[in-house]
């Protein structure tokens, strides 16, 4: 089922275009990826969805209400961590939950925090003052606070900033079984490595355009598989390996990475231990998402580094 959809979204501030024409559509359970640089328009698309700022043009529907008729139905629907998660640090994590159940009149409230808190691993640490929380603590309450209302779309902007590998590994895990229990997400963020490890789908934006929009599990499984190999001189092989017409890539006078199918592995490494190549190691190797979406960084040197 659709719960986010969006058509032509636009917006101009200024005589600028900031976000250009974009079409999305995200299903229950599913985890959408907005993949994109520093300044594409990622956060002024969120505040469009959310309904914080007015489109200049296209619609934006979710769960099949239209945000600018149908508002508070739409609203209903949602769930969102967008920019930092606003808490009262001189509060416990509970009673800033209590506000926020009050405000957003949630009914049942001190049942269903219990079991937002609980979801999110915060029992323990739920009476403690917010100004002693962890990064990753408070990333865990805004996305307690998000999910008060059960809602069909959760929406998460830049969620993994500046948390630590662990807490990172923490969030993915919280996201996937959100996911897995139906809720759709849809998720931005500027670090591509990040996107591979927690989407189903990814769209790229860039310069206020979405340019490519991709199934992950797709990608990874239609592309090929290519050996590493280490030997005493790159060159001793090159010319075996032109001759034999494979595709390869130099990394380093002793490295290179050699396209094959996996069922190729062990005749390749009898072809090289019988042209005398000393193979002083070889392994497996897998393209990440990152070289498939080359384009999107290529010129990006800055956002290469982090991805
Ligand atoms: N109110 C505004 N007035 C003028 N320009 C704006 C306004 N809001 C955003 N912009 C510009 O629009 C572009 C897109 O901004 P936006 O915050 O949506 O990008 P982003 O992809 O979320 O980037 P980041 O990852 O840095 O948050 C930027 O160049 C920004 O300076």
């Amino acid at each position: 089922m659709e719960v986010l959809r969006v058509d032509n979204l636009t917006k101009q501030i200024g005589g600028k275009t900031i976000v250009n024409q974009l079409h999305m559509q995200v299903n229950e359970g599913e985890v959408y990826g907005f993949l994109g640089p520093n300044g594409a328009g990622k956060t002024t698309t969120i505040r469009m969805i959310v309904g914080l700022i007015q489109a200049t043009q296209g619609s934006v529907c979710i769960c099949g209400h239209d945000i600018r008729t149908d508002r508070e139905q739409a609203m209903k629907c949602v769930g969102a961590i967008v920019e930092n998660p606003e808490t009262y640090s001189y509060l416990s994590g509970y009673k800033n939950l209590i506000h926020y159940a009050r405000l957003a009149g949630i009914p049942n409230k001190e049942k269903r925090i219990q079991e937002v808190v609980e979801f999110v691993k915060l029992t323990d640490r739920i009476h403690d003052k917010v100004k002693i929380y962890s990064l990753g603590m408070r990333q865990r309450l805004g996305l307690a606070q998000a999910l008060l209302g059960k809602p069909k779309l959760l929406i998460l902007d830049e969620p993994t900033n500046g948390l630590d590998p662990e807490g990172i590994r923490e969030f993915r895990g919280l996201v996937r079984q959100l996911a897995d229990q139906g809720t759709a997400v849809f998720v931005s963020s500027h670090i591509l490595k990040e996107m591979e490890a927690i989407c189903d789908r990814i769209a790229i934006i860039k310069n206020s355009r979405i340019i490519t929009e991709q199934n992950v599990a797709k990608v990874l499984e239609g592309q090929g598989h290519k050996v590493r190999i280490k030997v005493d001189e790159v060159k001793q092989v090159e010319h075996l390996l032109q001759q034999n017409q494979f595709s390869y890539q130099v990394l380093d006078h002793h490295t290179m990475e050699i396209k094959m199918d996996e069922s190729d592995f062990s005749e390749f490494i009898r072809f090289l231990v019988l042209q005398n190549i000393n193979l002083r190691s070889i392994e497996t190797v897998k393209d990440s998402l990152e070289e498939l979406f080359f384009n999107f960084t290529a010129d990006e040197e800055g956002e290469k580094k982090n991805a």
